[in-house]
């Protein structure tokens, strides 16, 4: 079974409320789509988000790494031989982390559904449910309080607080937010980089001091500080997720060498797709190390993958695959069932997504 055609497209998804981070602001979900199609009529799908701000692709670069740079590199082969094909993708082009996902994770859609089996399930099966957090944007006080209760009215028990926008505000927003949601409701916090380190040391501080019980800080400097991020974590008590500053395993080794952060957050779109997220998530679980997965402002597509990922490895015991739930419309049917903070794994071939539904919209 060869791999006989590359296609790439785009997706389209309304945003529910604008998404707002340290970093950006978006108001719909706008990514590259992949089909692979094989001699034998199989069709595997990938998704590739444009998150410039932090993976430095756009819509055209990922079409082009796709369509002139990796889809050479692949037609032809053999789509068992999974380990040749990722290695193909990896080498044929340097960074275009999402582009070598969107691909990726078509391959691997193929491959489970050569042997018709759910991915999760060759991946390691280790479970058939997991609980995604919901991302509350960065804003006013009063408004994130809002969309915090929100949220929680949503059935979600988990909450990722946006901050690092403003920053001498932010002590002040999450503990309105813990005020408003009570003490039941896990609270993280994401600072997508827009701390300095003493600022970080300082407001994290505060917030232990003050009760407002944050699970962990996700990202609080500059994603090439690993030392400020270091600091971070040797002066605060509260678990330190290493986000933007980790994209491939060397990252992770060094984060973890370093001890410059407790937590490591895997996602698909930095690590380049499936067979780089599984050698992190080795290197952390063989230093004691858990893993979060993670996505973009992604559609069902790629956070399925990233889904099969998750509920394959015991390792990964914190999921951010918020995606779907901030879109107010899906664009594809099947895959795992997300039904409000839980997901869950079916037992359709490959990722489970209904493709050929979908082609023919
Ligand atoms: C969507 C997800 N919950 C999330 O917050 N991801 C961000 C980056 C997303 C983006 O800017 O597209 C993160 O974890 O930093
Ligand atoms: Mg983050």
């Amino acid at each position: 079974m060869k791999i006989s055609k590359v296609e790439v497209g785009l997706v389209e998804a309304p945003l529910i409320t604008p998404f707002k981070t340290a970093l950006r602001t978006v108001h719909s979900i706008r990514n590259i789509v992949v089909f692979i199609y094989t001699d034998n009529g199989l069709i595997g799908i990938g998704e590739a988000a444009p998150t410039h701000v932090i993976t430095g692709e756009t819509i055209s670069s990922i079409r082009y790494a796709i369509e002139e740079v990796i889809a050479p590199a692949i037609i032809g082969i053999e789509i068992d031989e999974i380990a040749l094909l990722s290695q193909r993708v990896d080498a044929c082009l340097y960074h275009n982390t999402s582009a070598k996902a969107a691909v990726e994770i078509a391959l691997y859609d193929l491959w489970a559904k050569q042997y018709n089996a759910p991915l999760y399930k060759l991946l390691g099966g280790y479970r058939k449910n997991i609980t995604t957090d919901i991302t509350i944007s960065v804003n006013d006080t009063d408004e994130m309080v809002k969309d915090s209760i929100a949220a929680v009215e949503r059935g979600f028990s988990i909450l990722k607080v946006k901050v690092g926008k403003t920053p001498a505000e932010d002590v002040e927003r999450v503990l309105a937010i813990r005020k408003a949601v009570g003490p039941e409701i896990t609270l993280r916090v994401d600072a997508n980089q827009g701390w300095t380190a003493k600022e970080a040391v300082k407001i994290i501080s505060q917030l232990e001091d003050k009760g407002a019980d944050i699970e962990l800080v996700e990202q609080p400097v500059h994603y090439s500080d690993v030392k400020g991020m270091q600091y971070v974590t040797s002066n605060t008590y509260t678990n330190i997720l290493a986000d933007e500053s980790v994209f491939s395993p060397k990252q992770a080794i060094e984060v973890i060498e370093k001890r410059a952060a407790d937590l490591i957050n895997i996602k698909l779109m930095k690590t380049g797709g499936i067979s780089k997220a599984q050698k992190i998530n080795q290197i952390a679980e063989a230093n004691g190390v858990v893993c979060m997965i993670g996505c973009m402002l992604e559609t069902k597509i790629s956070v399925s993958a990233a889904a099969h990922f998750a509920a394959a490895n015991k390792n990964v015991t914190m999921v951010d695959l918020d995606g779907p739930s901030l879109c107010s419309e899906d664009p594809i049917e099947g895959g795992p069932i997300f039904e409000g903070e839980n997901i869950q794994m079916t037992d359709a071939p490959g990722i489970g997504l209904l493709i050929e539904a979908y082609l023919a919209r």
